[in-house]
C-alpha cells in the first residue's frame, strides 16, 4: 500500500507540475486577447478541449470525470486570464446557479440576480461579461421572459446548458402530512402539480419568485413545504420529504449562456434566430422553406406576441449550424427575403441533451 501510494504522490506531483506548465500558456493566451480586446471565456475552443481531453482517455479514468476535472482546470485558467463575473438568476442554490456552475466552474465571480431583465441588464452595462438564464423546460415550454429580453438585447447566445430537473418536497418539518403550504416558482410548481394534488390534496399551494426563495420560506416558517433541488434542501438546511415528484423523468431545462459576441464554429454548432413575418398566407412555410431547402434541421420554433403592435408575432428559431457555414449563411439570406425583420441572435457549440 505505501509503495502505491508513493506511486500515486509521485503522479501527482508530476500533475501539478504541468498544470503550472498548461497555467503559463492560458496566461500568454490571456495577454494577446487583451492586447486585441478579444472576449476571454471562448466556449467555442473550451468544447474542443473537452471533447479532445476525453477522446484521449483510454478508459481508466472514467470519461466523466476527465470532463469535470478538465472543466475546473479550464475555470481556474479563465480565473487566470482576467476575473470573469458571470450574472445568473438566482438566489444561490437554484438550477439556474448549478447550469451557470456547469458551464463555468468554480473559479469565476458568479453574481446571483432576482430577475432574468436583471442578468441582461448587467451583461448590458458591463457590469459582468456574460450571463445564465434559462429558456425552456421540456414539459413546460418556454420561459417566456428569456424570449422577451433576447428580442430587444443586443447580446448574444454563446453557449447552452441542460440540465436534467429534479423535484423534491423539502422541509423543515419531519413528514409531509405537517405541510399546509407548498411554495415555489410558478413553473416547479406545475411540473410537480400531479404529485401534489394526489399526495397533498389539502395543502395550499404559493408561486414565489424561486425554488431557493420558497426553501428559504420553509426554513423560517413552521407547516411550509418548498418544491425545489436537494441543493436547495442543503443550502437550507431542510429535509428531503419526497424525491423526484416532477411529472416526468425526462424533465430537463435548458438554460443559454449571454455573452456580447456568439461563439465561434466548432464544427457541431447550433445558431438561434428571431424573425416577424409579413401579415399574408402561406409566409411562414415560405419564410421556413430557406432552411430546408438548404437541409437544415430546425431544433425548435417558438412564436410570441411582438409587444409592438397587438396580435403580430415574431418568431424565435434554433437549427444546426453555424453563420460561418455556407449553407447557413444562404439560409439566412433566403430568410431576410421573405422576412421583414432577421436578427440573428446567437450561435454556440451543440450540447446533445443526452449528455448533460
Ligand atoms: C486559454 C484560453 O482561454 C480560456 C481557457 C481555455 C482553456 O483553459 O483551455 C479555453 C478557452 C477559453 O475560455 C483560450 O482561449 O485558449
Amino acid at each position: 500500500m505505501a509503495e502505491l501510494r508513493a506511486g500515486i504522490d509521485a503522479v501527482d506531483a508530476e500533475i501539478v507540475r504541468l498544470l503550472d506548465r498548461r497555467a503559463s500558456f492560458a496566461r500568454r493566451i490571456g495577454e494577446f486577447k487583451q492586447q486585441r480586446g478579444m472576449a476571454v471565456y471562448a466556449p467555442a475552443r473550451e468544447r474542443v478541449v473537452l471533447d479532445r481531453v476525453t477522446a484521449l482517455g483510454e478508459g481508466a479514468f472514467p470519461k466523466r470525470g476527465l470532463e469535470a476535472v478538465f472543466r475546473e482546470i479550464i475555470s481556474s485558467s479563465v480565473s487566470l486570464e482576467t476575473s470573469l463575473k458571470v450574472a445568473y438568476l438566482g438566489p444561490e442554490a437554484t438550477f439556474t446557479h448549478e447550469a451557470a456552475l456547469r458551464s463555468f466552474g468554480t473559479s469565476i465571480e458568479l453574481q446571483p440576480q432576482t430577475t432574468v431583465a436583471e442578468v441582461f441588464a448587467r451583461v448590458e452595462r458591463g457590469e459582468a461579461e456574460h450571463g445564465v438564464v434559462p429558456v425552456e423546460n421540456s414539459m413546460e415550454g418556454a420561459v417566456t421572459h428569456t424570449l422577451d429580453e433576447l428580442m430587444n438585447s443586443p447580446l448574444k447566445v454563446c453557449g447552452e446548458v441542460y440540465l436534467p430537473v429534479s423535484q423534491n418536497l423539502i422541509s423543515a418539518e419531519e413528514s409531509p402530512d405537517k405541510v399546509s403550504l407548498v411554495c415555489s416558482h410558478p413553473m416547479a410548481l406545475a411540473q410537480a402539480a400531479s404529485w401534489l394534488r394526489r399526495e397533498l390534496p389539502g395543502a395550499r399551494l404559493e408561486e414565489v419568485e424561486s425554488t431557493a426563495e420558497a426553501a428559504r420560506r420553509a426554513s423560517v416558517q413552521p407547516g411550509v413545504a418548498a418544491v425545489g433541488s436537494a441543493l436547495a434542501a442543503e443550502a437550507h438546511g431542510l429535509k428531503v420529504l419526497a424525491r423526484n415528484i416532477q411529472e416526468a423523468r425526462t424533465n430537463t431545462t435548458r438554460f443559454i449562456v449571454l455573452g456580447r459576441s456568439w461563439a465561434a464554429r466548432t464544427g457541431k454548432d447550433k445558431t438561434s434566430v428571431v424573425f416577424s413575418v409579413k401579415d399574408r398566407p402561406g409566409v411562414l412555410k415560405e419564410a421556413l422553406s430557406a432552411f430546408a431547402s438548404e437541409g437544415i434541421n430546425l431544433t425548435r420554433i417558438e412564436s410570441r406576441p411582438s409587444r409592438k403592435r397587438a396580435w403580430t408575432y415574431v418568431f424565435f428559431a434554433d437549427f444546426k449550424g453555424h453563420p460561418d457555414e455556407e449553407k447557413v449563411r444562404r439560409a439566412l439570406e433566403g430568410l431576410e427575403e421573405h422576412c421583414p425583420y432577421v436578427s440573428l441572435i446567437g450561435a454556440y457549440p451543440e450540447v446533445p441533451p443526452e449528455a448533460s
